[in-house]
């Protein structure tokens, strides 16, 4: 068993946040050292819209290429930002618990999306949130925005824009739940797959013994749907697409929908699995592979209703 570990972490204020806490976590329950390292991203550098760059992997890829080259043991993503396609050499070792999924709107004065004066100005980067907010506020003007949270904030408290859209995640971590004032149901405002989930990547081959204590079944087979739906349709991080998993008793269910670029349309799909139940390494993979094949027939039956005929879907995975 490693007695130090090494994580690397994108540098911004959020990433550092969550890793601090999986250290932290790892720390306090098994003993372990552990030291952090930041890795510059073309995320972090580039000014240029998430969407233009292609969104997906920008986060990822020099983190992983750190891992690969063993300047690292593990990796922490936020999981919403992690390409679906796997990645030769690295496996998903853990899935801490998750954080609240919703997203959540921030405003001047605790004005709700229906209290915004028409013709508000509503930042967000997200292809999807653009949809949402239109389908529910077609009068808004969305204004596409990229930085880091407290940049996005200062948005609003400067006037420049009456609301952002920000995932309640990274305001929790941030410890900036203060600044919300509209959290949206998931019900009607499904989010990315993955968001408020973690992911600890590592090398396949190296065998990490301190990650069984910060793994979380359920979150991994939430994710596992909800990402299956991105893999089988073969889009990125940065498509139209909400998704949301929740497991009641056994039963897991997944709502997955598609929206046109101005929210005018969307398609929804949704089903249940039942999960077995027990503790065997057998009875967890069977669970895993159940909720994935989930998330592939929402998406098989999402693609037989015309989902890309009304989205883009593409940008790799
Ligand atoms: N794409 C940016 C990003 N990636 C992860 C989070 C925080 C929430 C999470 O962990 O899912 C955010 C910010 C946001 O969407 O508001």
């Amino acid at each position: 068993m490693n007695r130090k570990l090494t994580i690397a972490t994108r540098g911004s204020a959020l990433a550092l946040a969550q890793t601090g806490m999986i250290a932290e976590q790892l720390t306090r329950l098994t003993g372990v050292e552990v030291a952090i390292t930041v890795v510059t991203t073309e995320g972090d550098t580039s000014r240029a819209s998430l969407s233009s760059i292609g969104g997906t992997g920008v986060f990822a890829s020099a983190l992983r290429a750190a891992l690969v080259a063993g300047e690292c043991d593990l990796v922490v993503h936020s999981l919403k930002d992690l390409p679906t396609a796997p990645y030769p050499g690295l496996v998903l070792a853990a899935v801490p618990q998750r954080e609240d999924p919703r997203d959540a709107l921030i405003t001047r004065n605790g004005l709700t999306l229906a209290d915004l004066p028409e013709g508000a100005t509503i930042g967000t980067g997200s292809p999807r949130r653009v949809a949402q907010l239109l389908s529910l506020r077609p009068d808004a003007t969305v204004v596409d925005i990229r930085g880091n949270v407290d940049t996005r904030l200062a948005k609003v408290s400067s006037g420049e824009l009456d609301a952002v859209v920000l995932a309640a995640a990274g305001l929790t971590r941030l410890g900036r739940l203060d600044a919300v004032s509209e959290f949206f149901d998931l019900a009607v405002w499904p989010t990315a797959p993955g968001q408020g989930a973690l992911a600890i990547e590592t090398r396949e081959e190296d065998d990490i013994p301190q990650l069984a204590y910060i793994r979380h079944d359920e979150s991994r087979l939430s994710i596992a749907a909800e990402r299956a739906v991105l893999a089988t349709l073969e889009a990125g991080c940065s498509a139209p697409i909400g998704a949301t998993a929740r497991l009641e008793a056994n039963t897991l269910t997944l709502t997955a929908v598609v929206y046109s670029a101005d929210g005018a349309e969307e398609l929804g799909g949704e089903r249940s699995v039942e999960l077995p139940s027990g503790d065997e390494a057998t009875h967890r993979q069977l669970r895993l592979e159940l909720a994935s094949a989930l998330g592939h027939d929402v998406a098989l039956q999402l693609l037989d209703d015309g989902a890309s005929d009304l989205a883009q879907l593409g940008g790799g995975r």
